[in-house]
């Protein structure tokens, strides 16, 4: 039988309890620690919210207002008051504007980073998000089209950590249509975005174009690449536990026992704070070579740390100097944790200055101190990382944002 003719059935409280618990655990409902929601006002996203008021009491509804056409302001406000009807603490999320081009791209990116700072100002660890059943077929169905492996035909992760959040779909395998059947039974009505159905978007032309038959094929090259990536994330994550050693200044030691491809590619990605890993090709390359840059990241052999090598982050790579705010990410691995900045001053790589310290009596290879973060005011440097501070107070933590197995959470 043909899919569309199936009946979808509204989802039930019950079964939405079944599935969010799944993928837990969860902190207690206490008001100090609630759940992000991130709802856009679409469908699925307002069912979401309404499905996850009745879970717990204490959730917060974040509604993120891109900027991008004239009417969002005024809708991102009928959403919040929709939610604050329903009982829903509800905050909204002005984007500042961003640049033009790859435009589906940077407003989700930007998206992302506003609701992981909203999480993590209003005490939330996880943020539900609204992906479905559908939006998973038209994922992996891109992806196949566009040739992936296993990892990406795995799909979107039912959870994944973002920063300083997790971010949970709990409806990734729930047909849209339940949702939908679901809202109108309650009798909430939603705001439909033109940008959903504009075919200029490859996801869009997917959304639209997808036959029955090939959404279910897509639901069976799903199913067997996530649990191959499961065994291929097991056997890298022993591999690794077995001769990688990550180092909190930002750096790896690989025994020489554990130098492949696959270990390697993951490392990079890691000490670089890259979002993909390097093209196959270089990384064979690069282990041909036994040494040499690659994706941001110097490997060289370990010398005096043992018989490997070194990952380093490679010193031309790293950013230039930027504006110092507090909770400000440098080099996409570093966040400043200083309060206290005065006005003008920058984060930059701490470069020649670590020439003062011995490396070996820290036992930090020279180069990663060179490339560590550090708070400049003109020419002088006023905070120093750990290990070259003399002070207890941490002034950059690692935030490279990066798994070391798996797939990179791909904010969709
Ligand atoms: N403007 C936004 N504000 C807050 N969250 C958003 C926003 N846009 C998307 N999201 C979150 O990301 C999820 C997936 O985004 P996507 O663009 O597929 O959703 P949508 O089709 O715009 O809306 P919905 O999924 O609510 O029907 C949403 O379900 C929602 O949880």
């Amino acid at each position: 039988m043909p899919l569309s003719v199936v009946t979808q059935q509204p989802l039930h409280v019950e079964e939405f309890v079944r599935l969010v618990e799944a993928l837990g655990p969860w902190l207690p409902d206490v008001e100090d620690a609630p759940i992000g929601v991130a709802v856009s006002g679409g469908a699925d996203s307002l069912a979401l919210a309404w499905l996850a008021r009745q879970w717990r009491k204490n959730i917060v509804a974040f509604v993120v207002d891109h900027g991008l056409r004239a009417e969002a302001a005024a809708e991102a406000r009928g959403v919040a008051q929709q939610l604050a009807a329903l009982g829903i603490v509800t905050h909204v999320l002005k984007l500042a504007p961003f640049p033009s081009g790859r435009i589906q791209e940077r407003a989700r990116d930007a998206r992302f980073d506003a609701l992981e700072k909203a999480c993590a100002e209003a005490g939330c660890i996880d943020l539900l998000v609204g992906h479905h059943l559908h939006d998973q077929d038209e994922t992996v169905w891109m992806r196949s089209a566009a040739g992936s492996g296993s990892h990406g035909l795995a799909g979107i992760a039912p959870v994944s950590i973002r920063g300083r959040i997790r971010v949970v779909r709990p409806l990734l395998s729930v047909h849209p249509e339940r949702l939908r059947g679901m809202l109108r039974r309650m009798g909430l009505d939603w705001v439909e975005d033109p940008s959903n159905h504009n075919r200029r978007f490859e996801r869009v032309r997917w959304r639209q174009d997808l036959t029955s038959d090939q959404r279910l094929q897509s639901r069976v090259w799903q199913r067997q690449a996530d649990s191959q990536r499961k065994k291929q994330d097991e056997k890298l994550a022993y591999h690794l536990a077995q001769y990688a050693t990550w180092h909190a200044e930002g750096w790896v030691f690989l025994h020489k026992d554990g130098l492949e491809e696959h270990a390697l590619s993951s490392l990079i990605r890691l000490v670089a704070g890259n979002k993909y890993r390097p093209a196959r090709e270089k990384v064979q390359s690069l282990l041909r070579q036994g040494q040499g840059t690659l994706g941001g990241v110097t490997m060289q052999p370990a010398g005096r740390f043992g018989e490997g090598v070194l990952l380093v982050r490679e010193e031309r790579a790293v950013e230039k100097k930027i504006p110092a705010h507090s909770c400000q990410v440098w080099d996409q691995r570093w966040l400043c944790r200083v309060e206290d900045i005065p006005e003008g001053a920058q984060i930059g790589a701490v470069g020649d200055y670590a020439a003062q310290y011995d490396g070996r009596k820290l036992g930090v290879p020279a180069r990663a101190l060179r490339v560590l973060p550090a708070l400049w005011y003109g020419n002088e440097i006023i905070r120093l990382p750990q290990p070259l501070s003399l002070s207890e107070e941490t002034s950059f933590i690692w935030a490279g944002n990066v798994p070391i197995t798996g797939e990179n959470p791909v904010a969709l």
